[in-house]
């Protein structure tokens, strides 16, 4: 039989009532204890005995009330977990912060052809023979979206979300086949849910490369003709197209957007051009229109312009000249008018040099174009970015805001972000994750190696004179500190001056012990 109890939370009380079951032989064998309730499942209680048992816990100081219920809260919600795994159409694991399977849901192991339970405990990059994915996914702090990957032979696009809620991350991986992925780009990616807060107000940064970008930005975004962003991997590219969509006319029309690195190119001509009834193998009976005919009026994103197929660079040339195009398998000639703002972090004047984009769909597209600065130009936004992340980090993990240490903002300041915002987001919520303290300190934000500035690049391999100097000094400054481990003691090493020194360790993030 299994019973709930109500009580006043204090110290010991749980305790106290398990002893009163244990003093009357009453073998538990499951307790749940989630304050002001406890659930109890006592096989040898019956209806019989229970009135005397509640007689006896009411008796516990603070305990209030004593009933019988039908099943412990943990136990049902098992079963509705258990229904929801189940019911789900596609193939969905939740993996641990080492990207082992931890649960699977039944269409996954479906797929794998294995039980449920054989699934759990397996690392993700060998399930999908995919060499290196664990890491990668562990260091993109679990966000991935459209990868390509194969499961017992069918093909499937890896959508990553990281899990936000528990301490120790992780994440849930859904595998899409590519013919249900159609439904999904055209309902994930339609921005236009953020409201009219989507603008230039979500781009945060004061730094003058910022201003003055957000400056041209809302110029271009009043015009008509197409948009090309150019700038590095995270630097916020995404953010910036969708924040002209919502101050160009056009914003009240959707904002579509596909990611041409991300899709193969059969999949990706027909999300962009829909296609035809029966223009292949599986395809929805009536035809499907594409991003460019559901954007009609509005804004189509194409994200990694770069990586996008030579036919697929002659088709939407083709689009960028008359506005026409035909579905794939189609006769028709369509005709819709959507404004074409692409992005890349590849240079596209050297691809058009050396063969690999069309030159004249590069000046179709660079019409308008916007530079976005990378993480490292934008000076103290590196700090407003961390604080405005660490805020939100906090928030989702449901605890207090904390702050960095003197030492830490030092340590992000002196980074380089190859990943730019993007990496500087996860940097963050992977510290507010993992430690639970008041502050961050540079130890939390587990800088070291990767995003650092090379510390022992050769000087002759060093890409500019600022780079090789600033190889050397940190080099030179994490060597000696050791033995000489203050500013002053080293300042007077080197027979220089301690602020000098003290502004030296703050910027290659060398926290003064
Ligand atoms: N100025 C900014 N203010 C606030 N958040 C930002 C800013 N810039 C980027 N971000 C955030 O950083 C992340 C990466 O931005 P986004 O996806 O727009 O970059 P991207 O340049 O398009 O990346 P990629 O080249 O990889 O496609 C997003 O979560 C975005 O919200």
């Amino acid at each position: 039989m299994r019973i709930e109890v109500t009580f006043a939370d204090r110290v010991g009380i749980a305790h106290e009532i398990l002893a009163v079951l244990a003093i009357r032989r009453l073998n538990v064998v499951a307790v749940e204890v989630d304050p002001p309730l406890i659930h109890i499942d006592a096989p040898g209680l019956d209806p019989a005995t229970l009135p005397a048992l509640s007689d006896a816990l009411r008796t516990i100081p603070g305990v209030q009330a004593v009933a019988a219920i039908d099943m412990l809260p943990g136990t049902r919600r098992r079963l509705h977990l258990d229904a929801l795994l189940a019911a789900l159409p596609d193939p969905v694991l939740a993996v641990d912060r080492a990207g082992r399977v931890v649960v699977a849901s039944t269409a996954a192991a479906e797929v794998a052809g294995v039980a449920e339970a054989r699934l759990a405990g397996l690392d993700i990059g060998e399930l999908f023979a995919v060499p290196g994915l664990t890491r990668e996914l562990i260091d993109g702090g679990f966000r991935m979206s459209g990868r390509e990957v194969t499961l017992s032979g069918q093909p499937f696009l890896l959508e990553v979300t990281p899990i936000v809620d528990i301490g120790t991350a992780g994440a849930v991986i859904t595998l899409f086949t590519p013919s249900r992925l159609g439904e999904r780009l055209d309902a994930l990616q339609n921005f236009d849910e953020f409201g009219s807060g989507g603008g230039f107000d979500r781009i945060l940064g004061e730094s003058q490369p910022v201003r003055a970008l957000k400056a041209r930005a809302v110029r271009v975004a009043a015009m008509e003709a197409p948009l090309l962003i150019l700038g590095e991997t995270g630097t916020g590219k995404e953010l910036i197209a969708h924040a002209c969509h919502r101050a160009s006319p056009r914003r009240d029309k959707p904002f579509l957007a596909l990611n041409c690195a991300a899709v193969p190119e059969n999949l990706a001509e027909s999300e962009l051009f829909g296609y035809a009834p029966g223009a292949f193998t599986g395809a929805q009976r009536g035809g499907k229109p594409g991003l460019l005919e559901l954007a009609h009026g509005g804004t189509v994103f194409l994200d990694e312009i770069g990586e996008m197929s030579a036919y697929l660079q002659a088709k939407l040339l083709r689009f960028l000249n008359d506005g026409s195009f035909r579905r794939v398998g189609g006769e028709r000639e369509r005709k819709v008018d959507v404004r074409v703002v692409s992005a890349t972090h590849r240079s596209l004047e050297a691809m058009v040099a050396d063969h690999s984009f069309r030159e004249d769909l590069f000046y179709r597209l660079n019409v308008l174009s916007l530079n976005v600065p990378p993480l490292r130009e934008r000076g103290d936004d590196i700090l407003l970015l961390a604080r405005h992340f660490i805020v939100r980090a906090c928030a989702q993990a449901r605890r207090p805001p904390c702050r960095l240490t003197p030492a830490a903002a030092s340590a992000l300041l002196a980074n380089r972000w190859p990943g730019n915002v993007r990496q500087l987001e996860n940097v963050i919520f992977r510290a507010v994750t993992m430690s639970d303290g008041g502050a961050l300190d540079v130890p939390d934000l587990e800088l070291a190696g990767a995003g650092m500035l090379p510390a022992d690049v050769p000087a002759e391999e060093a890409a500019s004179w600022e780079e090789a100097v600033e190889g050397f000094e940190r080099t030179l400054l994490r060597r000696l500190y050791p033995r000489f481990p203050s500013s002053r003691k080293l300042a007077a090493r080197l027979a220089t001056s301690h602020t000098m020194i003290a502004n030296k360790l703050r910027k290659y993030g060398i926290p003064e012990r």
